[in-house]
């Protein structure tokens, strides 16, 4: 008989080995936090910001490494190969009496030894050396022989298993095909009682998951996969493998992390962190603009939500803005050194003829329309009081015109006049001005039909967000040109910033200069010319470099403060939900177009959500995408699968269900309504420790929140269980869900896959199944 996990001999020997990682780890934190402490301590002067940012810098720097060190407490390490020695140059020990194999230990942390040989002791589970542990199988070992699984609490190792892969006999204390010790640990790991975070796979990562996170491709990765096949859970692990691999350039330019809700954001959030990775930016697509709050989606009538999220916006908000290009319905007379001058509307007219055609954003455009105006009326003046009264050319000189211009530029008068008729707006002003005004809505969607213009329309509230504004906010940011004011101010700050530079490049070569001078008299005391001094090595240039302040916030909040800013890769779940508008405030965040989306169209809620991939992805990119699929769902067992596949048929015929993992879990129960408080009582009793999600139609939710609600009960419409999972669901009248909306069926379908063990029906109406 086999011996079972935690009976394995060598339990001892790998505490062992963990005490002695740990040791390492524990000598390093010590370290670290000294640092930390001296550089908190170290006084900074106030008149010069430059050690500020540089204590400042230190203590991040130190902090984020102390952070990556907390593996320690989750698990230091989860596996070990001996695999094949291809490398023999890259120092790790061998396996003991088989100089040809390297013993290879996998941990969320890389560790090596602090001597000169730098002999790795642990190995980062993103180094492409430790890829073996995750694809080799007995059909393609990838050079491993013995791959081992070992367990660990804590700081505390509490099973062990091996599987041999290739060479030799089966391990003493193992299984034949290791597909039990494998499976062994998914499935240990995907029956642990939920809680309100997300938990990182990192030891049981399967082959199909391993080749999305490490995908090489600079491109759009889609990836597709049915209710919980590990989308979400790939998408952070490849965030992590991305930010390890292309470390210098992602900690310039960021990642960005786009999810649902921000309940899912909170979800999430601990995942990179368990894997010592912080300083993404999380966002919803509602949140992605600095200072705009929206409110979710499902404020929005489905009406709504579709216009909003369509293309034909484009049309309407760029009306919108020429809408508030006007022209005066009759002259605008202005009184100058006692001479009547007009603007008419002609002159307002061709002006703003002008000024369109720069076909610069609005806002950049006003310098063209207020030249024009200032040069007609300017034309205008000068007709009349220098015409000649015997016919002949005109009697003005052209310094009396450009006096005459000057002139009225200075009347502010004039200026006012000219900034109504094309006044500087913001994204906010323009958008609440359209929903407020039926007058305005009626104008900007003049060819569109009553049903669209009576969506827009919001009088009472016009500057009340939703998460479909945001990319309506966004587009218009660019229509006008906020994102070009914002330049010219970044241009002009970066003037003075080469201003300031060159005066402190001045005075550095000043320093050196007079460092210079005296070396020269060192020299002639008979100092050794041989010896490098600080001029040799520097120049002017690298020493005010040294000098320079920079903002010691950190990339993340740069990022998240700027709604111009071009993430290094930007990742994206339940894709599926986003509009062809909000597609567009993704893409302009991601310039180089290098991202990940995940995403199921079947679970789709929003009317203006993705059908296809290639029709929302290849406007941007054309076919510089590529699809993969996961097909094994980790989360639902196979009875409540069952439903979910029924469901499924409707709602995408013909589209395969993922295959189950788990086949049993707590059972389907049924209740009547009056049964409610029962319901969930039995819930809450099954799921022991874990998390209960109560999912019902919007209309429910604030009742059945303050009856059932509590930390471990969590009572939500559908939208807001997006990408959550729970061990027990209780699902309320599934019925009222499925006929909320037209894509009420693909809700269900997401409702009934949010659970781990148990679904509990409470419906007096039949099941839509
Ligand atoms: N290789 C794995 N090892 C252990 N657990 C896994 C693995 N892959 C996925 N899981 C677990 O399965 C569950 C579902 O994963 P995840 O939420 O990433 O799925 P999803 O495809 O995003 O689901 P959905 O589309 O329904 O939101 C999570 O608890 C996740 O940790």
């Amino acid at each position: 008989m086999s011996a079972t996990p935690t009976e394995h001999p060598d339990l001892a020997a790998e505490q062992e080995h963990l005490d002695d990682l740990l040791a390492v780890v524990d000598e390093a934190r010590e370290r670290l936090t000294e640092r930390l402490r001296t550089a908190q301590r170290r006084r900074a002067d106030i008149d010069q910001p430059q050690t500020l940012l540089e204590r400042d810098h230190e203590t991040h720097e130190v902090a984020g490494r102390l952070d990556e060190f907390s593996a320690a407490e989750i698990g230091l390490f989860f596996g070990r190969i001996d695999v094949d020695d291809d490398e023999p140059e890259n120092p790790v020990t061998d396996v003991p009496g088989e100089p040809a194999l390297d013993r290879r230990y996998i941990g969320r942390i890389g560790l090596h030894t602090a001597d000169d040989e730098m002999r790795t002791l642990l190995m980062d589970w993103r180094a492409p050396l430790a890829r073996p542990f995750y694809l080799a199988t007995t059909l393609h070992p990838e050079g491993v022989h013995v791959r081992r699984h070992i367990r660990t609490r804590g700081r505390t190792v509490t099973a062990v298993a091996d599987e041999r892969l290739s060479g030799g006999d089966l391990p003493p204390h193992g299984e034949h095909d290791g597909s039990v010790a494998r499976e062994g640990a998914l499935l240990h790991a995907v029956n642990r009682a939920r809680d309100r975070h997300m938990h990182d796979i990192v030891d049981t990562i399967v082959a199909e998951q391993d080749r999305i996170i490490r995908e090489e491709h600079r491109g759009v990765t889609v990836v597709q996969g049915g209710p919980g096949t590990g989308k979400t859970a790939v998408a952070l692990h490849r965030t992590a493998y991305l930010l390890y691999t292309w470390r210098e350039q992602l900690s310039n330019t960021g990642v960005l992390i786009i999810g649902p809700n921000p309940r899912f954001l909170d979800y999430i959030s601990q995942v990179l962190p368990s894997l010592g990775e912080t300083g993404v930016v999380l966002a919803t697509p509602g949140s992605l603009l600095p200072g705009v709050t929206a409110r979710p989606l499902g404020a929005e009538s489905l009406t709504a939500q579709e216009v909003k999220g369509s293309l034909e916006m484009l049309e309407i908000l760029g009306q919108a803005v020429r809408d508030l290009q006007t022209v005066p319905e009759s002259s605008l007379d202005f009184l100058i050194d006692g001479v009547t001058v007009s603007l008419t509307p002609q002159i307002a007219r061709q002006a703003r003829t002008r000024a369109r055609r720069t076909r610069r954003p609005h806002n950049l455009a006003r310098g063209r329309f207020r030249d024009a105006v200032l040069d007609l009326m300017r034309d205008a003046m000068a007709d009349s009081i220098g015409a000649d009264p015997l016919g002949g050319e005109n009697l003005l000189t052209p310094a009396d015109r450009e006096q005459l211009r000057a002139d009225l530029a200075e009347e502010s008068d004039v200026a006012e006049a000219v900034d109504a008729l094309w006044p500087e707006l913001t994204a906010e002003e323009v958008l609440a001005g359209l929903y407020g005004s039926r007058q305005a809505v009626d104008s900007a969607a003049a060819d569109y039909d009553e049903l669209t213009r009576e969506s827009l329309l919001r009088e009472d509230r016009p500057d009340d967000w939703t998460e479909a504004d945001a990319p309506l906010l966004d587009e218009l940011a660019e229509i006008l040109g906020i994102a070009g004011a914002e330049e010219a101010e970044a241009e002009e700050a970066e003037a003075e910033e080469r201003r300031r530079w060159q005066s402190q490049v001045d005075e550095a070569q000043e320093a050196l200069d007079i460092l210079s001078g005296s070396a020269y008299q060192d020299l002639d005391d008979g100092t050794d010319a041989e010896i490098l001094m600080a001029y040799d090595v520097i120049d002017a240039e690298q020493l005010a470099e040294r000098q320079r302040v920079r903002s010691s916030m950190s990339t993340a909040e740069r990022a998240a403060a700027d709604r111009t800013w071009a993430f290094g890769h930007v990742i994206v779940d339940e894709a599926q939900e986003l509009s062809a508008m909000a597609w567009r405030m993704i893409f302009r965040r991601s310039p180089n177009r290098w991202m990940t989306l995940v995403g199921d169209p079947a679970q789709t809620g929003s009317p203006a959500g993705v059908e296809d991939w290639a029709g929302a992805l290849e406007p941007f990119v054309k076919d510089r995408w590529r699809l993969h699929e996961l097909t094994v769902n980790y989360r639902t067992p196979s009875d409540i699968s069952d439903i979910a596949a029924r469901i499924l048929a409707e709602v995408s015929p013909g589209q395969e269900a993922p295959a189950c993992l788990r086949e049993t879990g707590s059972g389907i129960r049924e209740f009547p309504t009056t049964e409610l408080a029962e319901a969930v009582a039995r819930a809450r009793e099954t799921a022991d420790d874990g998390l209960v999600g109560v999912i019902a139609a919007p209309e429910r939710v604030t009742a059945l929140q303050q009856a059932h609600g509590t930390d471990t009960v969590l009572v939500s419409d559908v939208n807001g269980a997006k990408g959550l999972e729970f061990d027990e669901v209780v699902l309320v009248e599934p019925v009222e869900i499925a006929d909320g909306s037209p894509q009420g069926l693909n809700d269900l379908y997401v409702a009934v896959t949010r659970a781990t063990q148990g679904l509990t029906l409470v419906h007096d109406l039949p099941v839509p199944w």
